[in-house]
């Protein structure tokens, strides 16, 4: 399935990598969510920036970036805005979209940027050139929120993510019952066993699909996000616990 180092973390081998969302609204919160994340036993870190209040004042982003990235120290940063239509907060304009991802890869100080799949051809295939020449690492993704398509589909996507150059293709979905989080896990190892040469990340959403953020050593999602405090996605649960089930499947395989 391949690998993705970042820091010191490796993507992709041993138990799937724990990645913890920031999802302050304002600077003050998002220093004291930083704070607080130093003491966790986690991978990685998302700042979810359609949180933030001031995401469009791309001076505000990029001081906030700053002071972040100094707390987090040696912990990989992944910028995303996700847009409401896949979940997110907020809507922006595909403009601002393309300018705020722009920028902050050129600021160097993240290490992931997280494109969504539809923004369109251009916008992706620009961004992936940008945040590469700056060396910053790409997670392609795609949610529906509101049902799991089709096991072919779910493929698809994340196929397609890797062949516009997605160093991390990445899929979420909500079930609507036990047998689509089946739909999930089963794309996901399909993907994995006869498609993928890196690593990817798939996710059930909800009670429901829990068992697909604990699961991925099994069926190849390489990593899982939980949540610290607050979650940003319907199914986080909690770093600690996450991390005893994933050893708990890790001590247990072959
Ligand atoms: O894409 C994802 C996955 C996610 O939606 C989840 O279900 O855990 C949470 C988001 O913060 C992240 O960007």
């Amino acid at each position: 399935m391949g690998k993705l180092t970042i820091r010191d973390v490796t993507v992709g081998e041993g138990t799937p990598k724990i990645c913890v969302p920031m999802v302050g609204d304002t600077l003050d919160k998002l220093l004291e969510e930083a704070d607080y994340l130093q003491n966790l036993e986690i991978d990685l870190v998302e700042w979810r920036v359609d949180f933030f209040q001031l995401v469009e004042d791309l001076e505000a982003v990029k001081h906030a970036l700053v002071e972040v990235r100094k707390r987090l120290q040696n912990i990989p940063l992944i910028f995303t805005f996700r847009n409401a239509r896949e979940g997110g907060e907020k809507e922006v304009t595909k403009e601002l979209y393309f300018k705020l991802n722009k920028a902050v890869a050129e600021t160097k100080q993240i290490d992931l940027l997280d494109i969504e799949l539809f923004s369109g051809e251009k916008t992706v295939t620009d961004l992936i050139k940008v945040a590469h020449a700056n060396g910053v690492k790409v997670i392609l993704s795609n949610h529906d929120f509101e049902k799991t398509p089709p096991k072919e589909e779910v493929v698809s996507r994340l196929r397609k993510a890797q062949d516009l150059g997605a160093d991390l293709p990445k899929i979420a979905v909500m079930p609507r019952d036990a047998k689509d989080v089946l739909i999930l896990l089963e794309a996901t190892l399909e993907m994995k066993n006869n498609y993928a040469n890196r690593p990817i990340i798939s996710m059930s959403m909800a009670g429901e699909g829990v068992i697909s953020r604990v699961a991925g050593e099994l069926f190849g999602s390489a990593v899982t996000f939980g949540a610290a405090k607050k979650a940003s996605a319907p199914g986080q649960v909690g770093v600690k616990e996450l991390q005893k089930v994933l050893d708990l499947i890790h001590r247990n395989l072959p």
